[in-house]
């Protein structure tokens, strides 16, 4: 697997008149991975990636794709990108956008090529202001791959789209990560990043508050809880285990809340006789809402602390 860094981000920050919109921001993307970034409205995503496309300047901080900068991998047709709205002319076929599209691009992919990626290849005649807003999103991701890019940055993609049609445009996706493309998506769907990501990123007031993969994020908040059927546990010994946070039983049924299950579970079916073990872990969406929940709650106690040493 290769180490190579498609992006790097240090002490990024970006303000607006008086909104912080990105408040010191380190990120490092591997070439190959698939990242999430995760957040709720108004918490620095779409500003992230703007600056990460050079569309933005940040105020501080440095912003590297590919060990250059983000013009300079555009220009390269190292980046492809489908942002939330912009990039289409209404009164275009489809086919003459994305020609118009390809001849700006110096190796670029077959236009008819990025037409069947993107499951769009009945489309090709059809004028853009005729088509709903998911067909849209289809011929913008078209545009993205178009350069045939080692990066491919896409701001909430699946916006406007039906089950089936999200379904099938991270099928079309899944092709192009398994081509070995790096993949940065900002979503509020916790399910594709859930599904689709390597790694989420969860931003909240323009800083990351969390990053893992979904698992870890999970896991992180509420741990895992263990159910096993253990004849004669012993409850004390249990409770000492490194990383349980909580036991309760019951009969014979044991209820473990721990950080590291996989110790817990080791040591269960080692020194007892647990039986009819299942392990079960928070969803995504309720680790999501503890953390920013969590540092929603860390901000407010340091802005009261704040007002009280001003007041004393
Ligand atoms: N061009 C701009 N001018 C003024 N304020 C802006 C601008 N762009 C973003 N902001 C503000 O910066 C903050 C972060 O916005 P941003 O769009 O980056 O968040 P986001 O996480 O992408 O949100 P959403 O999920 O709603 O798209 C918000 O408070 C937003 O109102």
């Amino acid at each position: 697997m290769t180490t190579t860094t498609a992006v790097s981000l240090r002490g990024v920050t970006k303000k607006y008149a008086d909104v912080q919109a990105v408040a010191g921001v380190d990120m490092d993307i591997r070439a190959g991975e698939v990242v999430a970034l995760l957040g709720p409205n108004g918490a620095g995503k779409s500003t992230t990636i703007e600056m990460l496309l050079g569309l933005v300047r940040p105020d501080q901080g440095t912003v590297h794709v590919y060990g250059g900068t983000p013009t300079d991998a555009i220009t390269k047709g190292q980046v492809g990108v489908m942002l939330q709205s912009g990039g289409i002319i209404e009164d275009a076929k489809v086919g003459e956008l994305l020609n118009l599209v390809a001849g700006l691009h110096k190796d670029p992919m077959p236009v008819q090529e990025a037409l069947e990626r993107a499951g769009i290849a009945d489309l090709t005649k059809r004028t853009m202001k005729g088509l709903s807003g998911g067909q849209k999103q289809r011929v913008r991701f078209a545009m993205a791959i178009i350069p045939q890019p080692d990066l491919i940055v896409l701001d909430e993609p699946t916006t406007g789209m039906d089950v089936e049609a999200r379904r099938d445009f991270w099928a079309s996706m899944h092709a192009e990560t398994a081509r070995g493309r790096t993949v940065l998506f900002a979503t509020h769907y916790l399910e594709e990043a859930d599904s689709y990501a390597d790694r989420v990123v969860l931003m909240r007031q323009g800083k990351v508050v969390a990053d893992g993969t979904a698992a870890q994020i999970k896991a992180s908040v509420s741990g895992r809880t263990i159910r096993a059927t253990v004849p004669g546990a012993d409850l004390a010994a249990l409770a000492a285990l490194p990383g349980v946070r909580n036991v309760e039983t019951r009969g014979e049924v044991v209820l473990l809340q721990c950080a590291d299950s996989d110790n817990t579970l080791r040591y269960l079916l080692d020194n007892t006789q647990a039986h009819d073990i299942e392990v079960t872990s928070a969803d995504l969406e309720d680790a999501v809402l503890a953390i920013t929940d969590q540092d929603k709650a860390h901000q407010d106690k340091a802005h009261q602390d704040k007002a009280q040493e001003t007041l004393a």
